[in-house]
């Protein structure tokens, strides 16, 4: 399958600052004169939004790793046939909020095998693969409390509820990934200023994709 667009993800822990920065590349890349869809996992469709509110609300605590895992994969099946492929065939650009390593690392660190986590990930994306994936790289107690000052709520959600080593297994996992495919991952400094991980952010899609993005001035987030 030829895919016009390119295909960015944006991955990391709770309150690493995805949401933010996705959102300020977004708006510099569509100043660059590209068409970008923006989406986020789970989600992005209706079917898979409905099967996140299920999965994040802790219904889906009771089915264990693999069937939960199972769950992730689903939406996303649905997510990857009824938007990303269509957006990129279409020449768009898609930044994700999260994505199949988000399910590695989540799902993996709960027990299901690597070889059943690309099975389910064969089965969701077929020849579909991140060009980028952009890990945002952050102490896990600075990003808990970047995420509980955030939260509108006061319950965390199923994830964020998980205990520190839990999030300390998970960062490592990542950064794990981001060592065997250094091709596909980039690994950014999440610690830093907004101003300053959007800039790093923008150097990066520029040098890694060759897109060419006029220099990011201070805005608000
Ligand atoms: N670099 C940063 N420095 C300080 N606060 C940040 C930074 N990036 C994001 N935030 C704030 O931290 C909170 C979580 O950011 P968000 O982008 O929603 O993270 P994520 O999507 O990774 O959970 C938000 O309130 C956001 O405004
Ligand atoms: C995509 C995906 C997310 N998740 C988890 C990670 C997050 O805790 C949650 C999605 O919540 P979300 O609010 O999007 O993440 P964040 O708090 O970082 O902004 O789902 C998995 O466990 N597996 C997956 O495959």
């Amino acid at each position: 399958m030829e895919h016009r667009g390119v295909f960015l993800t944006f991955e990391g822990g709770e309150g690493s600052g995805k949401s933010t920065q996705l959102r300020r590349l977004a708006k510099t890349m569509q100043r660059a004169g590209r068409s970008v869809r923006v989406t986020r996992e789970p989600g992005g469709t209706p079917a898979a939004e409905a099967l996140r509110t299920a999965l994040l609300s802790g219904e889906a605590k009771a089915l264990g790793p693999l069937a939960e895992a199972c769950l992730f994969a689903s939406a996303r099946a649905d997510h990857v046939s009824q938007l990303i492929k269509p957006a990129l065939r279409q020449g768009q650009d898609v930044l994700c909020d999260r994505f199949i390593d988000s399910t590695r690392a989540y799902q993996g660190g709960a027990g299901v095998s690597a070889e059943h986590l690309h099975l389910l990930e064969e089965l969701a994306l077929g020849d579909l693969k991140p060009h980028l994936t952009l890990l945002l790289d952050i102490d896990v107690e600075e990003g808990m409390k970047r995420a509980d000052a955030r939260r509108q709520t006061d319950e965390p959600d199923r994830f964020e509820a998980d205990r520190m080593p839990e999030h300390e297994q998970r960062r490592q996992a990542f950064l794990q990934m981001a060592g065997n495919e250094p091709d596909r991952f980039a690994v950014i400094d999440a610690s830093l200023p907004v101003d300053a991980v959007e800039a790093a952010v923008t150097a990066i899609v520029t040098k890694r994709l060759g897109i060419d993005l006029p220099p990011v001035g201070k805005r608000s987030s």
